[in-house]
């Protein structure tokens, strides 16, 4: 059973709390949007649940074992992670850069497996980067190598896929795109977890949306439970209409 569990997790950095007592869970068959403001603390408790930010207190046990004691290569063949911030270490080509995507495997661009190479060539098809594969990726804009990073969590193939912000930069094709691939991962048995800044998407395509304010998870549940006109306010300070799932922000409060 691949899942993801943190239990009252915080997280400090000096004087600061930036997650405080937050407890989810993240299995396969479902795709959770994870909401709420700049600064709110996602990024935090994302990073604090996989192991890779110190915790103050609490606990995350990737598929039963603490995430902390996992090795990077242990920890990318149970949950392929895709970050907010997605430096390119050297220019590469897009192949090359997706291929990445596999060295929890052993693989490394220029010697891949069979299965390495297939997967790969999927991701690349799937996101759409058929035309880009010889391209060096530094040449690229943003919206395309957003896409390439994305082929690149794909082509890991882990069970779990927890994503920053992965449409932030993309048009709105591209944004349905991605988030069709993430709900088709999804109904074939992976577990997603998307941090995402539109809500209407979120609403959309989320099982389940976990809603952070000031630190802390405030609600955690179906659309149907959690998305208000009230929730808008609280958790955003915008005044919005919803209408089952649907939100139209009509500004500022
Ligand atoms: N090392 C640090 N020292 C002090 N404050 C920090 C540190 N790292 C993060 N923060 C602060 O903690 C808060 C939470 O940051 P985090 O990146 O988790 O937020 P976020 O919800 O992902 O925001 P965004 O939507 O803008 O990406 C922010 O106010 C940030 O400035």
């Amino acid at each position: 059973m691949a899942d993801l569990i943190a239990r009252n997790l915080s997280v400090e950095a000096g004087k600061a709390t930036l997650v405080r007592d937050a407890s989810f869970r993240l299995a396969r068959g479902e795709l959770v949007a994870l909401l709420g403001p700049n600064g709110a603390g996602k990024t935090s408790l994302l990073r604090a649940s996989l192991g890779l930010e110190k915790r103050a207190s609490g606990d995350a046990l990737l598929d039963g074992t603490d995430s902390e004691k996992l090795s990077p290569m242990q920890r990318a063949r149970r949950v392929a992670y895709l970050p907010q911030q997605r430096p390119l270490a050297w220019p590469n080509t897009v192949r090359d850069v997706v291929a990445l995507g596999r060295f929890a495997y052993g693989a490394a661009p220029g010697r891949l497996s069979a299965e390495d190479a297939d997967a790969v060539e999927r991701a690349i098809k799937l996101c759409d980067l058929g035309s880009f594969v010889d391209r060096q990726a530094d040449t690229l804009s943003g919206g395309e190598l957003a896409r390439v990073h994305c082929a690149r969590a794909f082509a890991a193939g882990a069970p779990l896929l927890i994503a920053d912000e992965p449409v932030a930069a993309l048009d709105p094709r591209h944004q349905f795109r991605i988030m069709d691939m993430i709900r088709g991962f999804v109904d074939e048995g992976g577990g997603a977890l998307v941090v995402l800044h539109d809500i209407a998407l979120a609403a959309r395509y989320a099982d389940r949306m976990i809603w952070m304010k000031d630190a802390q998870i405030v609600a955690d549940g179906p659309p149907a439970e959690t998305l208000s006109e009230e929730r808008m306010a609280d958790i955003y300070g915008v005044r919005a209409k919803v209408s089952g799932n649907s939100v139209e922000i009509e500004g500022a409060i």
